[in-house]
C-alpha cells in the first residue's frame, strides 16, 4: 500500500488491496484516469463509499457477464448503485429506480462459487449517470464523476477537525474497530475533507437513506455537517449499547455468582447428605422412621393426615414449624417395636451379685418377681417400688433388672412434679407444646418395652394445673395404661409393656391407689460391715478406675477404711462414703504425681489430712436420770433419739414440750404424762410426783423437726425415770407406740431401727411384740449378739427399765 497519505493509487496499474478499512483507499482520483462509459451493477444492503475497500457478493445470473465484461477492460472499474430491494437482476432497470449518486469501484478477485460471484471493491470516487447505454443486463451507462470543487476555508478545517475526534470518541466505544483504524486516522489529514468525510459516512451503522443522502451531497461543507450528525447519533448509540452491555454483563455475572453458589451448596449438601429440598427431606425423613414399624391403623390415618397438611404449608410458617415437630415426634415412637427379654434367671443373679454387695433379700425378691416373668413369659405389667433411704443403691438395683432381662432403661425423676402436662403433655394448640415424660422416654428407647425409673415418686406434688399423682397412677396402672393418651401426641399408646421401677425415701406420702398396685422391696440402709464391705468391692475399685489409679499404687487399710465409714459417712446409704473416698483417692492422685513411683497406703491417722476432722464423734450415749434412748426412723434412714425429762423446782405442776416436735409426737407426749400421772403407784413411784413438779421433756437434736407415735414408750420411761429419781440401765434402747391405757402398738422401720442401734453399739432393745415378726425376719448378721424384749404393755417395757 502507500507510504504516505497523500499518494495516491494508481488504479490502472491495479494494485492489490486488501480488505476493509485501508490507509489511502478510497483517496480522489483524478477524473480524466477513469473511463467515459461503465458497467452498472445494483447493491442491496447499503450504499458503497468510495473511501471503503469491501468483498461484494452478487448472483452469478445475471451478473456473471458484467463481472466478465469488467474483468477484461483494462481499468476493471464498475459503479455500485444502491437500489434498496432486489431490482434489476432481469432488467430493464429504471433512471427511476436508482439513486442519483453510485460509486466506482475497481474490482479485484472475483471468485465464482456456489452460484455466486465473489469479489473485493475497491471505492475510487462519486459517480453519476449521464445516459443508459444499456437497460437490461449487463447495464451499461455513460457516466460522469461530480467533484468537491477544493475549498480551503477554515470551516472545512474544523469540520474535519471535528470528524476525526468523533471518530476517535466513537473507536473505543465498539471493540470491532481496529488498532489499524486509529492508526489510519493519525495519519488522515484535515486537508483531505472529501474522503474523511465518505470515510466517517461508511463507519456508521446509519440507514441507507441516510447514507445515500451524504453520498449525493457533493458539496464538501453540506456533506460534513450530514456526517458529522451521523457520528453523533453513533456515538450516542454505541454510548448507550456500552451501558446496555454492561448491565447485561453485571447482570449475568450476578447470575453466574449465584449459580455458583448454588452449586457450591449443592455440592456441600450432598456431602451432608441434605441435597433435598427442606419438605422432601422432611416428609422422606418421616417416611423412612416408620419403615418396619407396625402402626394401629387410627395412628397411621393421623400421621397420614398430618404429612398431607404438611406437603401443602408453606414451609418458613409457623403452622409448617407446628406439623412437622408434631410429626417428629408421632413418627419417633416405637409404633410395635418391642425388645425381646432375656428372662434368664441365671444371668440376672450373675448382674445382681456382679453389681451389688449385701442385699441379699432384695435380690432375692428381685429374682422372684423375674422368676414368676419368665414362667409367665413376660414381666408386663407389673410396678416395682425400691423404698429406703438416699444411697442405697435403689438406682443401682433398677439398671440391674434392666441389664438382666436386656432392656433399654431410662429413668426421670417425678419429685416435685406438678403439672399434670408433664406426664401427660400439652395439647397441640399451646405454644410451645410438648409431649409428656413417657413419650420422651419411648423416644429415646426406641423400643414399646423398657424399663422406666421413676424417682422420687413420694415427692410428686400437686397444683391447681392438674393432679400430677392421678396421672401417674393412670399410666402405671396396667388396667388401663394399654390405651394411654398423651394430650400432645393425642394418640393412644400401649405403656402395658414398659416395667415400671419407682423409688421412693418413704411409704407415707406416695398416693395410696398408687401404692396398691406396687411390689414393694424395702432397702433399709446399711451397717458399718455392709458398708466396709461395698466400699472395698465396689466404691474403692471404681474410685481407683476413675482417677486412673492402678490397684497396687494406691491402697487403704481396712481399719482407715472403717474409719471413713464411722467418722465421715454414717448415714444410711454410701453416697457420701463414695464422695469421702474420692476425695481421698484424688489428695492421693496429687502426690503420685509428684511420685510417680511410690507406693501410698492409707492408714487411719493420715485420713484427718485427707479428711478433715471427723464430722462424727462415736457418739456418747446420754445418760442419768430421765434420760432414755429411742429409736427413730426417717426417710434418711434410722437413728437413736435419746429423750431428756427434767424437773424445773421453780415452778409449781405443769409440762413443757421442746425439740421441734410434731402434733402426733406432742400427742403421744400427753398420752405418756397422762398414762403416768395415773399409774405412778403401779410403777413405784410417789403418786404426787407430778402433783407438784413442772417436768420439762426434750428431744435433742433440736433443730430437726421430728414426728410420729412411735417414741411413745421412750417419752413414758424418760417421766418415769424422773418420778422415781432413778437412771435407767445403760446399752438399752426402744421403741414403741402406747395408748391411754398402757398398750404397747406396733411401729414401723424394725430393720433400720435395729441397723442405727448396731451402729451406736445398744445390743438390749424393747420392741413392741406386734413386732416381733419383722424382727425374726432380719439376717442373721442384723439380729446376732443383740437381746430383744418384745412389750405388749408398758410394765413388759417398765420392768426392764431399772436394773
Ligand atoms: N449394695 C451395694 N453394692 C454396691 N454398690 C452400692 C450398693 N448400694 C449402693 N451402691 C452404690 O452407691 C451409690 C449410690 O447408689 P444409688 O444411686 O443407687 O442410690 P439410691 O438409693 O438410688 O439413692 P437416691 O434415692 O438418692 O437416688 C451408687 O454408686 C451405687 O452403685
Amino acid at each position: 500500500m502507500t507510504e504516505h497519505d497523500n499518494v495516491q493509487p494508481d488504479i490502472i496499474e491495479g494494485q492489490e488491496p486488501e480488505t476493509g478499512f485501508q490507509p489511502g483507499t478510497g483517496l480522489v482520483i483524478p477524473n480524466q484516469r477513469l473511463p467515459d462509459r461503465l458497467y452498472l451493477l445494483p447493491v442491496h444492503n447499503r450504499p458503497f463509499f468510495p473511501a471503503q475497500v469491501m468483498p461484494v457478493v452478487v448472483n452469478e445470473t445475471p451478473w456473471a457477464e458484467t463481472i466478465d465484461r469488467v474483468s477484461n477492460t483494462p481499468h476493471h472499474a464498475l459503479s455500485l448503485f444502491y437500489v434498496d430491494a432486489p431490482l434489476g437482476e432481469s432488467g430493464p432497470l429504471d433512471s427511476e429506480d436508482l439513486p442519483q449518486t453510485g460509486c466506482a469501484v475497481k474490482i479485484h478477485h472475483a471468485v465464482k462459487e456456489d452460484g455466486k460471484i465473489q469479489f473485493i471493491a475497491q471505492g475510487l470516487t462519486r459517480v453519476r449517470i449521464t445516459q443508459w447505454l444499456s437497460r437490461k443486463p449487463p447495464y451499461l451507462v455513460e457516466v460522469e464523476y461530480p467533484e468537491p470543487p477544493a475549498d480551503e476555508r477554515d470551516e472545512v478545517r474544523a469540520y474535519a477537525m471535528a470528524l476525526i475526534n468523533a471518530i476517535k470518541e466513537l473507536l473505543p466505544l465498539n471493540p470491532l474497530y481496529s488498532e489499524e483504524l486509529k492508526n489510519y486516522l493519525n495519519r488522515f489529514s484535515p486537508n483531505q475533507p472529501s474522503p474523511l468525510s465518505d470515510f466517517a459516512a461508511a463507519l456508521t451503522s446509519a440507514k441507507p437513506g441516510e447514507l445515500q443522502d451524504v453520498l449525493d451531497t457533493v458539496p464538501i461543507l453540506r456533506r460534513m455537517e450530514k456526517v458529522l450528525v451521523l457520528l453523533k447519533k453513533e456515538i450516542d448509540v454505541a454510548r448507550l449499547q456500552g451501558e446496555i452491555s454492561a448491565e447485561v454483563n453485571r447482570t449475568i455475572s450476578e447470575h453466574q455468582r449465584k449459580f455458583f453458589l448454588k452449586e457450591q451448596l449443592k455440592i456441600i449438601q450432598r456431602e451432608l447428605g441434605l441435597s433435598k429440598d427442606d419438605r422432601t427431606a422432611d416428609v422422606e425423613q418421616f417416611r423412612e422412621r416408620l419403615e418396619g414399624k407396625t402402626l394401629p391403623d387410627t395412628v397411621r390415618t393421623k400421621i397420614d393426615e398430618e404429612l398431607a397438611k404438611l406437603s401443602v404449608l408453606e414451609t418458613g410458617s409457623p403452622e409448617y414449624g407446628v406439623t412437622r415437630n408434631y410429626l417428629d415426634w408421632a413418627t419417633a415412637m416405637p409404633w410395635g417395636v418391642t425388645h425381646e427379654d432375656k428372662l434368664d434367671i441365671q444371668h440376672a443373679r450373675k448382674v445382681l451379685d456382679r453389681d451389688h454387695s449385701g442385699l441379699e433379700d432384695v435380690k432375692a425378691r428381685i429374682l422372684e418377681f423375674l422368676a414368676v416373668g419368665a414362667y409367665r413369659g413376660s414381666v408386663a405389667g407389673s410396678i416395682v417400688l425400691l423404698v429406703g433411704p438416699p444411697g442405697v443403691g435403689k438406682t443401682s438395683i433398677g439398671h440391674s433388672i434392666a441389664e438382666s432381662l436386656g432392656r433399654p432403661f431410662y429413668r426421670f425423676s417425678v419429685g416435685g412434679m406438678r403439672d399434670e402436662a408433664e406426664i401427660k403433655g400439652h395439647r397441640r394448640t399451646y405454644i410451645g407444646a410438648m409431649p409428656g415424660k413417657f413419650v420422651q422416654a419411648l423416644k429415646d428407647v426406641k423400643v414399646m418395652n423398657p424399663v422406666i425409673m421413676l424417682d422420687e415418686i413420694d415427692k410428686l406434688g400437686s397444683s391447681h394445673q392438674g393432679d400430677p399423682a392421678s396421672a401417674l397412677l393412670e399410666t402405671l396402672d396396667p388396667e388401663q395404661n394399654g390405651e394411654f393418651l398423651d394430650h400432645y401426641l393425642d394418640l393412644r399408646l400401649d405403656l402395658s409393656k414398659v416395667l415400671f421401677v419407682c423409688t421412693a425415701n418413704t411409704l407415707d406420702s406416695i398416693p395410696g391407689p398408687l401404692l396398691d398396685r406396687m411390689d414393694v422391696i424395702r432397702l433399709s440402709g446399711y451397717i458399718a460391715e455392709e458398708k466396709l464391705a461395698i466400699a472395698k468391692q465396689h466404691l474403692w475399685p471404681r474410685q481407683l478406675e476413675r482417677a486412673g489409679v492402678r490397684k497396687g499404687q494406691l491402697r487403704i487399710s481396712d481399719k482407715a477404711m472403717r474409719q471413713v465409714i464411722e467418722g465421715y459417712a454414717r448415714e444410711a446409704g454410701v453416697r457420701n462414703l463414695e464422695k469421702q473416698l474420692a476425695k481421698v483417692v484424688r489428695k492421693s492422685v496429687v502426690t503420685l504425681l509428684e511420685q510417680p513411683d511410690a507406693k501410698i497406703s492409707i492408714k487411719p491417722e493420715d485420713l484427718k489430712g485427707l479428711l478433715g476432722t471427723p464430722a462424727f464423734r462415736v457418739e456418747k450415749t446420754l445418760k442419768g436420770v430421765g434420760v432414755i434412748t429411742g429409736l427413730a426412723w426417717t426417710s434418711m434412714g434410722g437413728a437413736t433419739l435419746p429423750v431428756e425429762a427434767t424437773r424445773i423446782h421453780t415452778l409449781n405442776r405443769g409440762f413443757k414440750l421442746t425439740g421441734k416436735l410434731g402434733d402426733v409426737m406432742k400427742e403421744s407426749a400427753e398420752i405418756a404424762y397422762s398414762y403416768l400421772c395415773a399409774n405412778l403407784e403401779r410403777y413405784k413411784a410417789d403418786k404426787t410426783f407430778f402433783d407438784e413438779a413442772f417436768v420439762h421433756l426434750h428431744v435433742p437434736e433440736g433443730a430437726t423437726p421430728k414426728d410420729g407415735p412411735s417414741a411413745g414408750v421412750t417419752i413414758t420411761s424418760a417421766l418415769l425415770s424422773l418420778a422415781r429419781n432413778e437412771a435407767p440401765r445403760p446399752g438399752l434402747a426402744m421403741t414403741g407406740e402406747i395408748t391411754l391405757t398402757g398398750q404397747v402398738l406396733p411401729v414401723g422401720g424394725i430393720r433400720e431401727k435395729v441397723i442405727a442401734a448396731r451402729r451406736q453399739s445398744i445390743f438390749e432393745l424393747i420392741l413392741p411384740e406386734a413386732n416381733r415378726g419383722d424382727f425374726e425376719e432380719l439376717p442373721e448378721y442384723l439380729t446376732e449378739g443383740m437381746t430383744i424384749h418384745f412389750a405388749s404393755h408398758y410394765k413388759d417395757v417398765a420392768k426392764r427399765l431399772f436394773a
